[in-house]
Order: C-alpha cells, then structure tokens, then sequence
C-alpha cells in the first residue's frame, strides 16, 4: 500500500489525544490536518453570537449550511463552554449533514489527509488507510484537559471537568446519528498509561504496519 494516498482518520471521545496525534502524525507523513471538532465547536459559536438557541435545528442547520471557517477566536472555541455547545449542534443530523462535504473535500487532498472527530472512520471517511480509534479513562482525560485548560487561566475543577467528559461522551455516543464509536477496521488505541511521545510512536507503528500490508 506504501505510495498510495494516505487518508488516516483519528476518532475518539474528548482529551483522549486524538488531536496531538493526529497533528504529528499529519507532521511526519507531510499531510494536512483538519481538526472536525473544531467545524462543530464554530456553529456553536456562530449560533451564540447570533443569540440563537443551540437546540433550534433549523437555525443550527442553517448556520452549519454557511458559516465562514475564518474569524473565530481558537482559544475562546477550543474552552470548556463551546465544547459542550458543541455536542449539542453536532446531535442535530442536518448539522451533520451540511458538515460532510467540507470534510470529504479535505480528506480528498492529493497525496492524502489524517482528519480527527468522532465519526472519520465511519461516515466522513470510510475507506480511510488507517482507523485509529484513540481512548483513555475519564479520569485520565479529565485530568489532561484540567492542565490544558488552567495553562489558559480557567479555574474549572477537576471534578467539574470531569462531569463535563462524562456527560459529552454519553451524549456523543448516544445520539442516534453518526454516535461516537470506533469503526469495525479501527485499530484501537488507549492512551492511558502512555506519555505524549509513547502514544506518538504507538500510533505511527499501527499506520506503518497498515501501510505495509
Ligand atoms: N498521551 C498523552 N499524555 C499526556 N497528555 C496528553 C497526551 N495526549 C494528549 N495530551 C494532552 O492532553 C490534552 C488533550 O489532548 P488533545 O490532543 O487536544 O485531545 P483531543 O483532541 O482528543 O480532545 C492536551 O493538553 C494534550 O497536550
Ligand atoms: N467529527 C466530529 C467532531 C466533533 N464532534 C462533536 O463536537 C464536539 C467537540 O469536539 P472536539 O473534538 O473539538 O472536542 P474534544 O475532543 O477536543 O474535547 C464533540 O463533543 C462532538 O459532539 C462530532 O460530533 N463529530
């Protein structure tokens, strides 16, 4: 398979790691890179800056139908508020629906692509090189995003962070379309016990096998 288009798509639930990895990964192969959350994180925005109300489906397909990439503050959508708005959007199908051109579009890129979100591997791109599908324990999860997070100055508890991954991820993995979960031909990745460069090299090991085959 080595020489092919190299599509590599990164799911999992929120602060597994998939966005480090999927960063370095996209580093070393010389790809690009789309973070999909972050699609989803900018019609939450959009929808609160226009005082609009997140479970209004119509309003949030609308706005997912023509928001401009271009404008956002990252830090202000990378913060705990617009990730929970986010999950919100992102349970409305016809958000989801006007979502997957942009994405396919990118992931079609000459010489290939790695994109990180929760449904790559099973809707966005299901014949992808590579499936890797990265987890970690809440707990562990919680804690990573509690350093991110207070590296930005935001005083959340650990504990509410917590709560916040749990209840993302039921939400993410419950919702009827495209939920949370790995692909049937995903390789399965937990991070829990492994440092940035341990999960790195763990990761770039399962692509170089699968590229080989
Ligand atoms: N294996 C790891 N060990 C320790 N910290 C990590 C690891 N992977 C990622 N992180 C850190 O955890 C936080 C969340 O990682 P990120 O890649 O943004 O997760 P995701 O994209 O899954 O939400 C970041 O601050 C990142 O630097
Ligand atoms: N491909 C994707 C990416 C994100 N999302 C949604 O967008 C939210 C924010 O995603 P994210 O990847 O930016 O969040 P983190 O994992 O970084 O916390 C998720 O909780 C999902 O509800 C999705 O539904 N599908």
């Amino acid at each position: 398979m080595v020489g092919r288009n190299l599509v590599i798509a990164v799911d999992g639930p929120a602060a597994s790691g998939k966005g480090t990895l999927a960063r370095r990964l996209a580093a070393h192969y010389g790809l690009p890179y789309l973070d999909t959350g972050l699609l989803y994180r900018m019609v939450a925005r959009a929808m609160l800056d226009a005082g609009q109300r997140l479970e209004d489906a119509q309003a949030a397909e609308a706005t997912a139908a023509g928001f401009d990439e271009t404008g956002f503050d990252e830090a202000v959508l990378r913060g705990r508020e617009i990730g929970e708005a986010a999950s919100v959007v992102a349970a409305i199908p016809g958000v989801r629906r006007a979502l997957i051109d942009r994405q396919r579009q990118f992931a079609a890129a000459p010489g290939g692509a790695v994109l990180d979100g929760r449904d790559i591997g099973t809707v966005i791109c299901p014949q992808a090189t590579v499936k890797l599908f990265v987890t970690a324990t809440p707990e562990v999860r919680a804690a990573r995003r509690h350093k991110e997070l207070a590296g930005r100055g935001d005083t959340a508890s650990f504990e509410g962070i917590l709560a916040d991954i749990r209840r993302r991820d039921a939400r993410d993995s419950g919702r009827g379309d495209a939920p949370l979960k790995a692909a049937e031909d995903a390789i399965l990745l937990d991070t829990s016990a492994l440092g940035v460069d341990e999960a790195f090299a763990a990761a770039l090991s399962i692509v170089e096998k699968r590229r080989a085959a």
